[in-house]
């Protein structure tokens, strides 16, 4: 483990980072900050001649108001701490406007650069990636995130308060306030905390990924787990997560306490100490030694600030940390290739010799296969033999390791298989629907009108329970397809893939949730289309495969042809 205070290289590259988002407004904020703190200062030294007038003392300022009557003296000097301070609040407003603009445009830009990458991401790394990994970043670490900044502010706008005061003091009395800027100094480095804070800024994160893995578990498993009494197995894994990330918490708010409590009775011995050194051994003039007290009283809030912040920021950092992960991991495989706009010519989609294996075993190889268009497929096969696999090759999802995707004849190559994938429908066992309308939910990107999705919506079966739901279209449904059924959500998913016109249409178990009756009528209903797309059906039951041309068998990463079957 590092023994610098902080992660050094993480620390260039946040800072690399917020210059390349801030631009011109990290200057500008630099600016208004000090502007802010030497605001400050003016108003602080405009007290010494208050102070000498009120007491009477003699002193350099006074000598200059020499003949004029002191009321009018205090009231002017007043008058100029008041402008002074009205400069500051004007300042301080700006600065915190500016400031605000900087953290809110940084998170953004992270969060932005991780959604375009994600969105053309290869599947192939989207799948080696944890779902809870990429959650993880969007919300908590991105909530740190903006804590980070938060905090980095502020150790920008403490640290150059006490800069400007800290310089205004050593002007004031240089031995007394050199002494005691330099105690301070070595006081802040020996109880910073620092390494510690970022260690457990680390565990944290860790922390609050196997939350988030533990929320997942608990939601996807619960139904299960209550109708077996297991319910007690999910919670517990819940309650560890829980613990560790309660317990991470916890260490870092005592670590932060007893930095407060040191520095509370440090600074209260550092006044005492001011005062007696000033005023017995020194005899620094009493408005100079009252001026000293003010402006220690005054950074000891933004010193003691600095220090929180400090340790703040170093326990939030490391979720700059995680976006850095994640976006290299998904810059690392690449994104997939853009869509280009090109033809791709109509015929037969083959896939020759291929073989596509992943690292921790299975998968698909000597893989021949020729789908002509209309053809009807249906494809079986155990558990994990490799059918989902055959058909992310088919769409050009996963590239094989060797071999070749064909269209007519023409090898697509990666820049290629975007454009086949507009003539490819794909729909999945538990499709996804959006919290929308049904009419959205169907027509998804294609700009059709209503009469198109009442026709989708009748071909596979759905027209009537649409007509049933109270908004007809309009109707919202739930994120995740709540309250439709299985076999509902499955139909409407169908009516989308339909509305695509696509070329070849793939079926991975979507109609599983479907009674075999209703199947067998959706079937028949897809086969009537003109032009009839090519269908290659992934399915366990046996009882509709009269209705395909072909019916093939996947084992063991290996296509065999099954029974040849009359076209009804
Ligand atoms: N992204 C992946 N990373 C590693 N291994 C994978 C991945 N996807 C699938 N596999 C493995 O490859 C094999 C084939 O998986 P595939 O999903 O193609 O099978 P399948 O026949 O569709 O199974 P099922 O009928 O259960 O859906 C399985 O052993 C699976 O564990």
């Amino acid at each position: 483990m590092s023994r610098a205070p902080l992660d050094t290289a993480l620390l260039a590259a946040f800072l690399r980072a917020l210059a390349e988002s801030a631009r011109g407004r990290g200057a500008l904020s630099v600016a208004a900050i000090v502007g802010g703190a030497l605001a400050e200062s003016v108003g602080l030294v405009l007290l010494v001649p208050v102070l000498q007038v009120l007491t009477g003392r003699e002193g350099r300022v006074a000598a200059w108001f020499e003949g004029w009557n002191p009321d009018g003296v205090l009231l002017l000097l007043l008058g100029g701490f008041l402008v002074a301070m009205t400069l500051r609040a004007l300042i301080l407003y700006a600065r915190d406007r500016l400031l605000w603009r900087v953290e809110d445009e940084f998170v953004e830009a992270q969060r932005g650069r991780i959604m375009a990458r994600l969105a053309s991401a290869r599947w192939a790394t989207l799948v080696s990636i944890r779902h809870a990994e990429i959650q993880n970043v969007l919300s908590t670490e991105m909530a740190r995130l903006a804590m980070t900044m938060r905090f980095f502010v502020q150790i920008a706008v403490g640290a150059l308060l006490v800069l400007v005061q800290g310089g205004l003091a050593l002007y004031m009395a240089p031995v007394l306030a050199g002494s005691l800027l330099v105690a301070v100094a070595i006081a802040g480095a020996a109880f910073s905390g620092l390494r510690h804070a970022g260690v457990l800024g680390h565990d944290f994160t860790r922390a609050s990924l196997n939350q988030l893995q533990a929320v997942g578990n608990l939601l996807s498993g619960l139904k299960a787990a209550l109708a077996q009494n297991l319910q007690s197995r999910f919670a517990r894994e819940f309650e560890q997560a829980l613990a560790a990330a309660r317990a991470n918490r916890r260490g870092f708010a005592r670590r932060q306490a007893r930095t407060r409590m040191v520095f509370a009775i440090g600074s209260a011995a550092c006044a005492c100490l001011v005062v007696a050194i000033g005023s017995l051994v020194l005899q620094v003039p009493t408005p100079v030694l009252i001026l000293l007290v003010l402006i220690f009283a005054r950074l000891a809030g933004p010193i003691a600030t600095l220090q929180q912040a400090l340790q703040q920021f170093a326990y939030h950092l490391p979720a700059f940390g995680a976006v850095m992960a994640l976006d290299a991991q998904l810059e690392a495989t690449g994104a997939g290739a853009p869509a280009v706009p090109q033809d791709v010519p109509e015929g037969s989609v083959e896939l020759r010799e291929v073989r596509l294996r992943y690292v921790g075993g299975g998968g698909v190889e000597h893989v021949d296969l020729v789908i002509a268009p209309g053809e009807r497929v249906a494809l079986s096969g155990a558990s994990g033999s490799g059918k989902t696999t055959l058909l992310d090759a088919l769409a050009g999802l996963m590239v094989p390791d060797s071999g070749e995707l064909r269209v007519a004849g023409v090898v697509l190559d990666a820049a290629a298989t975007p454009a086949w994938r507009e003539h490819v429908a794909y729909v999945v066992q538990e499709p996804y629907l959006f919290r929308d309308t049904v009419r959205a939910n169907v027509a998804g990107e294609s700009a059709c009108g209503d009469g198109a999705v009442w026709e989708a919506l009748e071909r596979v079966g759905a027209a009537a329970l649409v007509r049933r739901m109270e908004r007809g279209l309009d109707t919202v449904i739930g994120a995740g397809g709540t309250p439709l059924s299985g076999g509902e959500r499955q139909r409407l998913a169908l009516a989308r893939a339909l509305l695509r016109r696509p070329r070849l249409l793939m079926l991975d178990e979507a109609t599983n949730a479907i009674d075999l009756p209703s199947e067998r009528l959706l079937l028949q209903r897809l086969a009537e289309i003109d032009p009839r797309p090519a269908l290659l059906m992934v399915t366990h039951r046996r009882d509709n495969l009269d209705l395909f041309d072909r019916v093939l068998e996947m084992r063991e990463g290996r296509l065999y042809a099954e029974s040849p079957h009359a076209a009804s």
